[in-house]
């Protein structure tokens, strides 16, 4: 049973899953506005609805938009006129990136003009002595990884999409990944950007030093915003030195406490070369391996870890793998494993974590859940949701981030069910709450999330959030509908 909760909802009225938010009274886009766009943009100005299709929905094919207009920026002063003109003309804008976020929060809800940093692509400098790059908003991840690892060097963040998302839409999100464990999040990572504001001014906080204690940290406002606060266009990030040694072990456990035990150990003797501790289940595994052909490489057991060390001497980490492995498999916390140094078979096994996500999107519609807890609870949260749906649910799966105690909770029904919906939501949050949880660990609010913000802060958090955005956007043009609750209105 449920312990009560200390959030908004413990008395009032709890938000319902199907709603959809009203248009707000924005203005809506004339051929003036066309015009006057085709002018600041030209060639970079797309109002063919073919050619809008792909910004107007999500990568889950769960949010569609309406907008007419998508804007193809090269430079900030090109963000800047768009914004001033879309904020003296009382405009809805969608900044987006890659379009891979999983919470609704890169497309347009409305008629919203869509403002895309794809064309924003520059390197703008990296330093080979601080390992500090900066660059424009949207440089691919992928690409960064690429020009960094030739300068013996790579990027604190790696995530599945890292192919198609934008290092602004990452940074715009505190988007955090597969190596959080060991870099951090974006918070310490980010050393500084450069955004507009909703009325077209440059905010350049674009610092590329370690240290610096003048006053707020307003950079820490646009990390994690999801673009309702201003649009990002450059950012300064540390990097770290490429690895010398990279080994990637695959492991299988019975039970979720031995996975546990197999973590602490794990912390215990990799130490300092920990850069990774992701697990996934024996669902995730069925998937992977009935959608995607991907075969299990060990056999068959309860739950998979993949670990990852990241050392600079491969005979001091080889050694030390081995002691550690030595020792779990004779304590009996795992049952059997691979073990992985060349390049091919590190990709291989990072990729029966990585495609859990792709393999997911073939098994029907998925109900996605990014929760933080402590991470002794994480998989109860799965097995009571198993028990909880019983034969509701096509599949009920558990996977994520141990190392952070971030849980991915995904359940799949072969369509869309709203019944489904309300079975899984809001019991999942009050479940989450009840540890004092995150809903979002990773993911952001965007459409999706936004209406279940109290479960997670305090309403005087909420309503202080509120104060900020009718500061820095008091028309509330940028990116309606996301992050904030409705209520707030
Ligand atoms: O699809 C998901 O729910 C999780 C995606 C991503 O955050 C991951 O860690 O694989
Ligand atoms: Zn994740």
């Amino acid at each position: 049973s449920l312990q009560l909760m200390s959030c908004q909802y413990a008395n009032g009225a709890k938000p319902s899953p199907a709603a959809a938010p009203e248009r707000l009274p924005f203005s809506r886009v004339t051929p003036e506005d066309v015009a006057f766009f085709r002018k600041i943009l030209p060639g970079r100005t797309i109002t063919d609805p073919d050619l809008l299709e792909s910004n107007n929905v999500d990568w889950l094919k769960s949010v569609r938009g309406s907008s007419e207009v998508l804007l193809r920026p090269q430079t900030t002063e090109d963000v800047s006129q768009i914004l001033k003109y879309c904020n003296s003309r009382n405009l809805a804008v969608n900044p987006q990136g890659g379009n891979t976020g999983l919470v609704g929060g890169s497309v347009p809800v409305y008629d919203e003009i869509i403002l895309s940093t794809a064309l924003m692509n520059n390197i703008l400098t990296f330093d080979s002595i601080s390992g500090i790059l900066t660059c424009q908003a949207g440089c691919v991840l992928e690409n960064l990884s690429l020009y960094l690892e030739e300068r013996d060097y790579i990027m604190p963040l790696d995530l599945g999409a890292k192919g198609s998302c934008h290092i602004g839409g990452n940074v715009a999100t505190n988007a955090g990944g597969l190596r959080l464990l060991r870099y951090g999040s974006l918070r310490g990572t980010v050393l500084g950007l450069e955004a507009v504001l909703a009325d077209g001014q440059v905010l350049n906080c674009l610092a590329k030093l370690r240290k610096d204690n003048t006053g707020y940290d307003l950079k820490q406002l646009f990390i994690g915003s999801e673009g309702t606060l201003g649009v990002i266009t450059a950012v300064s990030i540390l990097c770290p030195r490429k690895p010398k040694s990279v080994n990637v072990v695959f492991l299988g456990c019975e039970t979720f406490e031995q996975l546990l035990k197999t973590f602490q150990l794990c912390k215990g003797m990799l130490g300092e070369i920990l850069s990774a501790y992701e697990f996934l289940d024996s669902e995730c595994m069925r998937l992977l391996n009935t959608h995607l052909k991907l075969p299990n490489p060990i056999s068959d057991c309860p739950f998979y870890v993949v670990i990852e060390t990241s050392g600079s001497d491969p005979t001091h980490d080889g050694e030390k793998l081995h002691n550690f492995l030595d020792e779990a498999m004779t304590s009996s916390l795992v049952t059997d494993g691979t073990v992985a140094t060349e390049d091919s078979k590190i990709k291989a096994l990072w990729s029966m974590r990585e495609r859990v996500t792709e393999a997911l999107t073939h098994d029907g519609f998925t109900y996605k859940y990014d929760i933080s807890l402590p991470v002794e609870r994480i998989y109860q949260l799965v097995t009571d949701m198993r028990e909880h749906l019983g034969d509701r649910a096509k599949s009920v799966v558990g996977y994520g981030h141990v190392g952070d105690g971030n849980l991915h909770l995904n359940v799949t029904s072969p369509t869309k069910d709203p019944a489904l919906l309300a079975a899984i939501e809001p019991f999942v949050y009050e479940w989450t709450a009840s540890c004092h949880g995150s809903i979002s660990a990773e993911h952001g609010l965007g459409l999706k999330k936004r209406n279940y913000i109290y479960y997670s802060k305090p309403s005087q958090a909420v309503a202080l959030m509120g104060n900020i955005k009718a500061m820095l956007d008091p028309k509330g043009i940028l990116n309606p509908y996301k992050t904030l609750p409705d209520d707030l209105k």
